[in-house]
C-alpha cells in the first residue's frame, strides 16, 4: 500500500494499492500503442492540445494548488505560482517545439543530407515531491510536443497530484495513454526500466535514487537524464549591493520552505561584509511569515515530512558540535523547522558538505576571490551558483573558474523554460527545458541521399 498524511494537519490523505506487475506491463503496452499514432500527429495538432493544457492549468490553478498544499505543505501562494509556471512551460513548447525539431540541412557531397529529429517512444519519468506539478510538466511538455509518450512514477507522498496530472492531460484532449501515471513504489521502478518498450528514463531526485536508476538504465543500454541534488553557493563579493542581495538570498534559500535542489544553501560572504550582512539577514528572516500553508500570506510552513525535518536537525546539530553557531532559528516541532541561519560554517561540516533540504542557511566567510572560487568548487554538487557584485565585468571573469551547470549574476538560480537547466558532478547530467531539454529523448537521424 502507498500511504500519505497531510504534513500540516497529520490527517491521512490516502492509502492506495500499488499496481501489480501485470498492470504495470499493461500500462507500458498501452503507452507504446499510443506512441504508434501519437508520433505521426502534426505539430499543429500537438500545439492545439498543449495550449488547451496550459489553459486548463490556468483556469484550475487554485484547485490544483490546494492539492499541493495538502500533500506536501507548500504555502498556497507558492503552490499557485507553481501551477502558473506549468502553464508557461506548456505555452513555451507550443510556440517553440516545431522550430526546435525542424530538420537540419547539412551540406556534404550528397545530393541532400540532413538530420531528422524523431521521437524514441515511451519515456519513464521518476519525479520528486518538492514541486509535484512543475517537475512533471517540465518533462511532459517538451516530450509530448516531440512525439514521445510518458509514464510517471511520482513520489509516494504526492500521488493525488500525480493522478490529477494524468486527468489534466486527458481533459485537454490528448489521446488516451500518451501520458500514464503509474502508482507504484520505488522498488518497482527497475521492472519498468527493464521493459523493452521503455526507451529511456529521466529522474529528478536524490543521488541515491539517481545511481539506482542510471545503473539499471545502463544495464539495458537506455539513456538516462539525472537532475539530482545541489548545494548552491550564494557568493557575495565586497562590492555587492547589500539590500538587493539580501532580498535575493532570502528568496533563494527560504522559498518552498528551503526544499529545492537549486536553493542557495551556502552563503559565502566577503569577510568585510560579514557582520553587517548577517545582522540584516537575521532581521529579514525574523520577518518571514511562518504558519498554516493554506493561508495565502504564509511564506514558510511545515516541511513535507517529519523525517526530513529530523534529518536537517541532525545535520545542523553535528555542524554545531563542530563549531558552527546558530544565529537564528534552530528549533524543530514535528515537521516544522524554524528558518535558521548557521554562522561560522567551515568545509568539513555537514551543512557545508551535504545537501540541506530545508530552511537552513550556512554562512562561511572568504578573504579574496580565489578563496571564494575554491569554496564554491569544493562541493561535490554542481547545480548552480549565484554571484553578487556591482562590477558585472569582474563577476563575469569569475564564471570560467566555476564548475557548476549554471551561473547567475545578481540573481538566484532559477529555472526558466527558455534556458537549459541541469548540473555537473553529483548534481547529475543532461539538461531539461529549452532546446536542450526537448532534444534529450530524440533520435537524431542522419539522412544522406546520394
Ligand atoms: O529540486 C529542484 C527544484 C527545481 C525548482 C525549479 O525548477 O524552480
Amino acid at each position: 500500500m502507498i500511504k500519505s498524511n497531510n504534513p500540516y494537519t497529520q490527517e491521512e490523505l490516502y492509502n492506495i494499492e500499488e499496481l501489480n506487475e501485470k498492470e504495470i506491463n499493461q500500462s507500458i503496452e498501452d503507452a507504446d500503442q499510443a506512441f504508434k499514432s501519437w508520433k505521426k500527429t502534426k505539430f499543429s495538432e500537438r500545439q492545439k492540445l498543449m495550449l488547451n493544457l496550459a489553459e486548463t492549468l490556468e483556469s484550475d490553478k487554485k484547485k490544483l494548488a490546494k492539492t499541493i498544499t495538502q500533500e506536501m505543505g507548500k504555502p498556497l501562494s507558492q503552490a499557485i505560482s507553481e501551477i502558473e509556471k506549468c502553464a508557461w512551460v506548456c505555452e513555451y513548447y507550443t510556440e517553440n517545439a516545431e522550430s526546435q525539431l525542424a530538420d537540419k540541412i547539412i551540406e556534404t557531397d550528397a545530393q541532400k543530407s540532413y538530420v531528422s529529429y524523431e521521437p524514441i517512444g515511451v519515456v519513464l519519468a521518476v519525479m520528486p515531491w518538492n514541486y509535484p506539478y512543475w517537475q512533471v510538466f517540465r518533462f511532459l511538455a517538451p516530450q509530448l510536443m516531440a512525439g514521445n509518450v510518458g509514464l510517471l512514477k511520482h513520489a509516494s507522498n504526492v500521488m493525488l497530484s500525480a493522478k490529477k496530472i494524468q486527468e489534466l492531460v486527458e481533459k485537454a484532449g490528448f489521446p488516451k495513454d500518451v501520458f500514464i501515471n503509474l502508482p507504484i513504489k520505488s522498488d518497482q521502478v527497475n521492472k519498468v526500466i527493464q521493459h523493452p518498450k521503455v526507451k529511456a528514463v529521466t529522474l529528478t531526485g536524490s543521488e541515491k535514487a539517481g545511481k539506482a536508476v542510471a545503473s539499471e538504465a545502463a544495464k539495458h543500454i537506455k539513456k538516462s537524464v539525472l537532475e539530482l541534488g545541489g548545494s548552491n553557493a550564494l557568493v557575495v563579493f565586497k562590492d555587492a549591493n547589500i539590500d538587493q542581495t539580501l532580498e535575493t538570498c532570502v528568496q533563494a534559500r527560504f522559498q518552498n520552505t528551503g526544499q529545492s535542489c537549486i536553493a542557495g544553501k551556502r552563503l559565502l560572504i566577503h569577510e568585510s561584509l560579514h557582520e553587517e550582512f548577517v545582522d540584516k539577514l537575521i532581521t529579514k528572516v525574523k520577518d518571514l511569515k511562518s504558519g498554516d500553508p493554506n493561508d495565502e500570506n504564509t511564506f514558510i510552513s511545515v516541511m513535507a515530512r517529519e523525517d526530513l525535518a529530523e534529518e536537517l536537525e541532525k545535520q545542523m546539530q553535528k555542524s554545531v558540535d563542530q563549531g558552527a553557531k546558530i544565529r537564528i532559528g534552530g528549533k524543530r516541532d514535528q515537521a516544522y523547522f524554524e528558518p535558521t541561519i548557521l554562522d561560522d560554517v567551515k568545509p568539513g561540516m555537514p551543512v557545508f558538505e551535504e545537501e540541506t533540504f530545508g530552511p537552513l542557511l550556512a554562512v562561511t566567510t572568504f578573504k579574496d576571490e580565489k578563496e571564494a572560487i575554491d569554496l564554491v568548487n569544493q562541493s561535490n554538487f554542481g547545480l548552480g551558483v549565484s554571484l553578487f557584485s556591482s562590477d558585472i565585468k569582474a563577476a563575469e571573469d569569475v564564471i570560467v573558474n566555476l564548475e557548476d551547470g549554471a551561473v547567475f549574476i545578481n540573481e538566484l538560480v532559477k529555472s526558466d523554460p527558455r534556458i537549459p537547466f541541469g548540473g555537473t558532478k553529483t548534481s547529475g547530467y543532461g539538461r531539461e527545458l529549452s532546446d536542450d531539454g526537448i532534444m534529450e529523448f530524440i533520435n537524431k537521424k542522419t539522412v544522406y541521399i546520394k
